[in-house]
């Protein structure tokens, strides 16, 4: 294992604890104002101030460490005023471990079904009751400095895949330039503002990117722009290109990603932090994630199967009900089925980040890597 490399900062600060084999990958510990926590990590999302169909004390006891919110959606509802009011965004949800929220940059374009992008910003529809809105950078780091998170992120825009060269550069080149602004308005201590790599798919203008985002100095950087429904080899070549060229002492967050196979590629090429509504969202459909692939608990040929999701699974639902049980309150809309399967896969997850970790610590990644990938069909 190679050296110890830490270097204490405020908030948000990264201690490198260990780098392992030929990988990038690396185990760390994040520093924020409310608790040291182990990389690489899992953010359970939680879009609306809540992660659906759990509570804060379920996600603690799973071993939850930060969760997602987006600025997005509580701007429009309830509104960022009213969350200040409340004490802010973890007095609100009752969450006192730590918060990250995104900007608002995906979400625009992901939701508002009419938007328009000036160098000033974001015009939108309100996905709500569609009414016009508006986002830039100064009005969307206002509205996460009265959530209050521990960590933030700049405005940014989400480039759509595919996209041609130019409009990608003429994005990217504005990303930075909002990253700028969004610094500029950032101006509540006691919480980080990472920055967001974009550049498309194209290999130079990630580099451009990260460049240009590193010498404006942030205590983080996330990586947008990718599972945007590009093939997974060209969202792992973005990656090569893009992760060594950020400070190794600094938290690398891949933004929106992913299944099993994606987190543990991503941490070979040294990321630290993911979010992905894929384990809460195929839950509510009835699909468990497990060490071999997806299972479809609904499925009737778990009917009469009287065993766990998972035998060696440690959640609430693997420890107390069958498949059978569980497969019969999904198919009679009870409640409860879905709080089960979302309990499963955000445990299941952040088990999974918890060994990726145990492993660079002994080692042993690349090998744990390679039974990981031989077991999972994708
Ligand atoms: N795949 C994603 C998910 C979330 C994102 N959030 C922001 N602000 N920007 C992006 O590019 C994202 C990409
Ligand atoms: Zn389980």
């Amino acid at each position: 294992t190679c050296a110890f490399a830490g270097q204490k900062k405020v908030l948000a600060a990264y201690e490198e604890a260990v780098k392992c084999g030929y990988s990038g990958a690396r185990a760390g510990r994040l520093h924020t104002p409310h608790g040291v926590f182990d990389t690489p990590m899992f953010m359970p999302v939680g879009t609306q101030a809540t992660v659906k169909a759990v509570s804060p004390r379920e996600l603690k006891e799973m071993g939850a460490q930060i969760i997602l919110s987006n600025t997005y959606h509580l701007y429009l509802r309830p509104g960022t005023e009213l969350v200040a009011e409340a004490g802010g965004l973890h007095r609100f949800m009752d969450w006192d471990g730590g918060i990250l929220t995104d900007s608002g940059g995906f979400q625009v374009f992901s939701l508002g079904p009419l938007r328009k992008i000036t160098e000033e910003g974001a015009a939108f529809r309100s996905h709500i009751d569609g009414s016009t809105q508006f986002l830039s950078p100064e009005i969307a780091i206002k509205a996460q400095m009265n959530l209050g998170a521990d960590i933030i992120m700049a405005f940014d825009e989400c480039i759509p895949y595919p996209a041609e060269y130019q409009y990608a550069k003429l994005s990217t080149e504005r990303t930075t330039r909002w990253a700028e602004r969004s610094q500029k308005a950032h101006t509540r201590s006691g919480q980080a503002l990472f920055a967001i790599v974009q550049g498309g798919m194209y290999q130079d203008l990630r580099r451009v990117s990260a460049n240009d985002l590193v010498s404006l100095d942030f205590p983080g950087y996330g990586i947008g722009g990718l599972s945007v429904g590009e093939p997974k080899p060209v969202m792992y070549e973005m990656l090569e290109q893009t992760v060594p060229l950020l400070p190794e002492n600094k938290p690398r967050y891949l933004m929106g990603v992913g299944t099993p196979d994606c987190l543990v590629e991503a941490v070979r090429y040294g990321i630290d932090m993911f979010d992905c509504v894929f384990p809460t969202r195929v839950a509510r459909n009835g699909t468990a994630m497990t060490k071999s692939g997806r299972l479809v608990v609904k499925n009737a040929a778990y009917a009469k199967d009287f065993l766990p999701i998972d035998e060696n699974c440690g959640c609430y639902a693997c420890q107390n009900f069958s498949r059978a049980y569980i497969r019969h309150l999904l198919k009679a809309d009870e409640i409860f089925g879905l709080r089960l399967t979302t309990i499963h896969n955000l445990y299941f997850l952040l088990d999974f980040t918890k060994k990726m970790r145990q492993a660079i610590l002994e080692d042993r990644f690349l090998s744990f890597r390679e039974e990981f990938l031989a077991q999972y069909c994708k």
